[in-house]
């Protein structure tokens, strides 16, 4: 997946042409360089007009070694006869890259900049999202779907007093949501610890209080829902997953049953053409859709689990009246 506006600080770059299905599986694969010391940052591009002409750049922290080169061309196949193209970077690059084409986005009641020196929005609530190695800062049409849909929801009444954001990237969704429900809890995980490191230093840039209680976020490093907290936390009235389809598919047991009776689930991150697949995983799980809105090729699924016969809405337990806000393990 393409993110325009993320700005990596490292200073080599190693680049590769692959496929558009290379480039989108990539995002779940970054698994497998975190155990390095140095990840590296992946960014794919389309690189012409051909649907398959896509690109590679990965940035590293300090001169590429040779074993994390050859894991990258691993995972782009098409690729195994070209030699990669590595290249050093000038510092100053960054910077220009960190000041270019990232204009600010409105989504729904929502305005996404990416620079401070951009005025704010009147009228609108407002993110200062810096461009850094976490994906969300809005300009993706799934980012910028996700905050139409969950403005709507609270246009229509939909209300959420506990929300998770799976794969939370900037945080930036998870954030939206407590503006939406600030009296909700709010829990934002991502696979990738660089990202969670960000979403925090991102949550007090934009004044949403890191913790457990209401109003506040809680932020973890977790591969899909695989955290203790994140499962002392559900059921989740509201969950959120802007993935991919594969990790989404795969996930959707997991996530599903985290969701409680009657509760919704915002999916994005998939293709066009990935829905019927997705929505059968999800199908599969009790979850019905209510409502899809496409933007360019990136559908965003609200869905909805089954209540169970004789269901009713349960009662909102206030945690933090009981004293137990702070019981949900580290952040
Ligand atoms: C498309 S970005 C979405 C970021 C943000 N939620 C947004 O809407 O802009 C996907 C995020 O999911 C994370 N991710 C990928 N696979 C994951 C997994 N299995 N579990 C949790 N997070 C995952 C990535 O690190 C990335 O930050």
């Amino acid at each position: 997946m393409n993110d325009v506006a993320a700005r990596p600080a490292q200073s080599w770059k190693v680049t590769l042409p692959c496929t558009r299905a290379e480039a989108e599986a990539l995002d779940g694969d970054i698994a497998l360089f975190v155990a390095m010391d140095q990840p590296p940052v992946l960014m794919t591009s389309e690189a012409g007009a051909d649907d398959d002409a896509w690109r590679l750049d990965a940035y590293f922290e300090g001169e590429p070694d040779p074993a994390a080169v050859q894991l990258l061309r691993d995972l782009i196949p098409s690729a195994a006869a070209t030699e990669p193209q590595i290249e050093k970077l000038p510092d100053e690059d960054w910077v220009t890259l960190s000041q270019q084409g990232l204009e600010p986005v409105t989504a729904g009641r929502f305005h996404v900049r990416n620079r401070a020196a951009d005025p704010e929005e009147a009228g609108h609530v407002n993110f200062l999202i810096e461009a850094g190695r976490a994906f969300g800062t809005g300009q993706h049409e799934t980012t910028a779907g996700c905050l139409i849909m969950l403005d709507r929801m609270r246009r229509i009444g939909m209300r959420f007093g506990n929300v998770a954001d799976i794969g939370t990237g900037t945080g930036l969704l998870a954030f939206a949501a407590l503006h939406l429900w600030p009296r909700a809890y709010a829990t934002a995980s991502d696979i990738d610890p660089v990202a969670v490191a960000i979403s925090r230093e991102n949550a007090m840039t934009n004044g949403m209080p890191v913790g457990h209680g209401i109003g506040q976020v809680a932020l973890y490093t977790a591969a899909g829902v695989d955290h203790p907290a994140i499962e002392q936390r559900a059921p989740y009235d509201l969950l959120i997953a802007n993935i991919l389809a594969g990790p989404l598919i795969e996930l959707a047991p997991s996530l599903c049953a985290l969701i409680e009776d009657g509760g919704t689930l915002l999916l994005a991150g998939l293709l066009r053409e990935q829905a019927d697949e997705v929505l059968a995983a999800y199908r599969a799980q009790g979850m019905r859709l209510a409502e899809r809105a496409d933007r360019g090729d990136w559908p965003t699924l609200r869905l909805r689990k089954r209540p169970r016969i004789g269901w009713k809405r349960p009662q909102r337990i206030d945690r933090s009246a009981r004293g137990e806000a702070p019981g949900f393990g580290t952040l």
